[in-house]
């Protein structure tokens, strides 16, 4: 999943789709086609799994969001079937974008290992859930993703051994994350970039970041924090940055308010790519495209600092 400048940009459409193919399917296109996306996500549930018998049929915490009577049943109308993913990840081939998802449950675990993608996620709701990261780690030999949103220093050292003890951990991608949506500038926590690189650079794969905040400054700045970090520790290549994203961001639906409307993502993927051309050191003093302009306006007889050279010269 190696992007030509190092970083790869996930379009998260989550559940953005409203349950319907034709609009998820469109998502992929203008992701792939005009936004210059790498990797087009969604997520899997097994809600009779996932969800207890009295919170699946109770409403929605939020009714404005709801697409049914009750939490269940709003979730299940968001829900695409393995064979739909089948068909989103043919659909991802077919517009040369990668297709990923991320499993919340064992059911959803074993429905997406089978399609072998080339990357799962683990949302940070699952992070804790080492049955399915145990059957991830097990049937699955691609990228696994790990998102840190919600999660204690002490959980956060659990995961990362639990990969090292099953001999996945180098195959591992852990996110910084805040959980929220939208997330303030003041809790996003970009450092958090940076202390992953630092404290587990060495052992794991790679670094990413999973945005939820507004706009793509933050996102441009974790670019840059990313590849410093990466220089200053000597370890942690920074990889992958995950936004959610929508066609609209007034539809009906908890993540529609953190997304990214297309012009916003193409934006973001072409600002990563000139930022990350930009981290880099001189290679020499002088660089090419600064000889004429040293000629021009630093070594000319009549210039300052030609005049302030004599002078130098005439002292020594
Ligand atoms: C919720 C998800 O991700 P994160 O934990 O990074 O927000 C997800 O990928 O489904």
């Amino acid at each position: 999943m190696k992007s030509d400048c190092g970083i790869s940009v996930i379009a998260e459409v989550g559940c953005n789709h409203k349950g319907d193919m034709e609009i998820a399917c469109r998502m992929i296109e203008i992701a792939a086609r005009e936004c210059g996306a790498d990797v087009v996500k969604f997520q899997k549930r097994d809600n009779k799994t996932l969800l207890s018998e009295s919170v699946y049929n109770s409403p929605h915490p939020v009714p404005k969001n709801s697409y049914g009577r009750t939490y269940g049943e709003h979730r299940e109308f968001l829900e695409f079937s393995a064979g739909q993913h089948r068909e989103l990840q043919e659909e991802c081939r077919r517009h040369g974008i990668e297709y990923s998802t991320s499993v919340w449950d064992l059911v959803s675990a074993s429905e997406i290992v089978a399609l072998k993608p080339a990357m799962i996620k683990v949302p940070s709701a699952t992070n804790q859930n080492f049955d399915v990261q145990e059957f991830v780690c097990r049937e699955f030999d691609g990228e696994i993703h790990v998102s840190t949103g919600m999660t204690t220093r002490v959980e956060l050292d659990a995961l990362i051994s639990f990969y090292e003890g099953l001999g996945r951990a180098k195959d591992l991608v852990v996110y910084a994350c805040t959980s929220g949506y939208p997330v303030p500038p003041e809790d996003v926590c970009l450092l958090e970039i940076n202390h992953l690189q630092e404290r587990y650079g060495d052992r794991v794969g790679a670094i990413g970041f999973s945005g939820h905040h507004l706009g793509i400054a933050i996102d441009v700045a974790a670019t840059a924090l990313g590849a410093a970090g990466a220089e200053r520790y000597g370890q942690g290549r920074f990889s992958y940055i995950e936004r959610h994203f929508t066609l609209d961001r007034a539809w009906k639906g908890t993540d529609h308010s953190a997304s990214l409307e297309p012009q916003e993502l193409r934006q973001l993927c072409s600002d990563i790519k000139t930022v990350a051309s930009a981290l880099t050191y001189k290679p020499m003093d002088i660089l090419d495209i600064e000889v004429p302009q040293r000629h021009k306006l630093k070594w000319r007889e009549g210039t300052q600092a030609f005049q302030s050279k004599k002078l130098l010269n005439k002292v020594s």
